[in-house]
């Protein structure tokens, strides 16, 4: 069973497609946040407009809704150029890259999300195109297969992922940039909210952006959901007006806690705590306890956990930290912490 996370799950899903472009800021001087990647892009991209050459290839890794996309489209945007926009899994032949590669025109953006799970051929075509501006079409099979190379326009790949670490080397190497996106802190989601509320018609009280800044799992795309249900909440319950303590009671209605930890969170650091004594524990392990894929645990749930110094990942599997205990209320065993030389009981096999 796949634990229900609409509210605060990282990923968009329908309508709120819709909804996250009307938000998108449209130019680099209006992202929020992540000021160095800024900073080290903007350059990138004046010293390619100036050589009016198209920039180096640009990765872009970090946890679903920090804002990928959102760059990859302000990239096109300041260069002025058209972005086309597909993504790994859409790419499951070479055949579905060459289609997009040849009608590319001259200094396009091509964005492909989700680049890590791309089919191998493809990958393989992709190594060529980014570095000679060429593919390789196999006519034929067998022996008798021959390679016709096709010329393509020189553009700019725009590669997004949450797992920079699958990325094989021949293709992280050949992006000149590689921006790692961080969470944002409570102070920059402010900004994306009071952003995001005079984009919707809505007056934000200081107040209520700071409370629900600080449940946001440090994400805007979770922000931006966030501030729309406590605005449904607050138009339903009560006159409209949004307040701190309207925000703090649609949030607490809605099951994400006051650090910003939502359902799947507190599952695996619940599992962790209570069925595996604080770890370590294998991701696997982990992942089957709470009835979710690891992958899921790993790229949704951990890297907000991590931050938050809630869980540890060694090398012998995922441990709970004493700030774990104190969140969800519960005591540590007293070999917790600091029992080097156990056995351990629950790695993967
Ligand atoms: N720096 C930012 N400033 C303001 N709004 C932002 C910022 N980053 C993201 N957002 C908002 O968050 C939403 C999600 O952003 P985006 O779709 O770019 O995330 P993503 O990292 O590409 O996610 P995914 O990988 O799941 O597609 C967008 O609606 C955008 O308006």
């Amino acid at each position: 069973m796949s634990l229900e996370r609409d509210l605060v799950s990282p990923d968009a899903e329908g309508d709120e497609r819709a909804i996250e472009s009307a938000l998108r800021p449209k130019r680099l001087s209006e992202f929020i946040g992540q000021s160095r990647v800024r900073e080290q892009l903007s350059l990138v991209l004046q010293s390619a407009l100036r050589r009016e050459r198209p920039p180096d290839h640009v990765l872009m890794s970090g946890s679903p809704g920090l804002g990928k996309t959102t760059l990859a489209m302000i990239i096109a945007a300041e260069l002025g150029m058209p972005l086309r926009l597909t993504s790994g899994p859409a790419l499951e032949r070479a055949g579905d890259l060459a289609a997009i590669l040849s009608t590319l025109s001259e200094g396009e953006v091509l964005f492909i999300d989700e680049i890590h799970r791309m089919a191998r051929p493809a990958e393989e075509m992709l190594y060529l195109a980014m570095e000679d501006f060429r593919v390789d079409i196999v006519v034929g099979k067998g022996p008798g297969a021959t390679a016709i190379p096709l010329e393509i326009a020189p553009f700019t790949l725009v590669g997004a992922t949450t797992r920079a670490g699958l990325l094989p080397a021949p293709l992280r190497d050949r992006f000149g940039f590689v921006a790692h996106m961080d969470f944002y802190d409570v102070e920059e989601l402010e900004q994306v909210l009071r952003r995001s509320a005079s984009l919707l018609g809505l007056r934000l009280p200081d107040e209520a952006a700071h409370e629900i800044a600080r449940r946001s799992r440090g994400t805007p795309r979770i922000a931006n959901r966030l501030l729309r249900r406590v605005r449904d909440f607050a138009e339903v319950r009560t006159d409209g007006v949004i307040t701190r303590d309207i925000a703090s009671a649609a949030l607490n209605l809605y099951e994400v806690d006051a650090e910003g930890l939502d359902r799947l969170d507190r599952a695996v650091l619940g599992a962790l705590l209570r069925k595996f004594g604080g770890g370590p524990v294998g991701l696997s392990t982990l992942a089957v306890a709470v009835g979710e894929e690891p992958e899921t645990v790993e790229v949704v749930a951990e890297p907000f956990l991590v931050r938050q110094g809630l869980l540890a990942r060694t090398p012998r599997g995922r441990v709970a930290t004493a700030s774990a205990w104190s969140h969800l209320g519960l005591t540590p065993p007293p070999d917790a912490f600091g029992a080097p030389g156990l056995p351990t009981l629950f790695e993967d096999p």
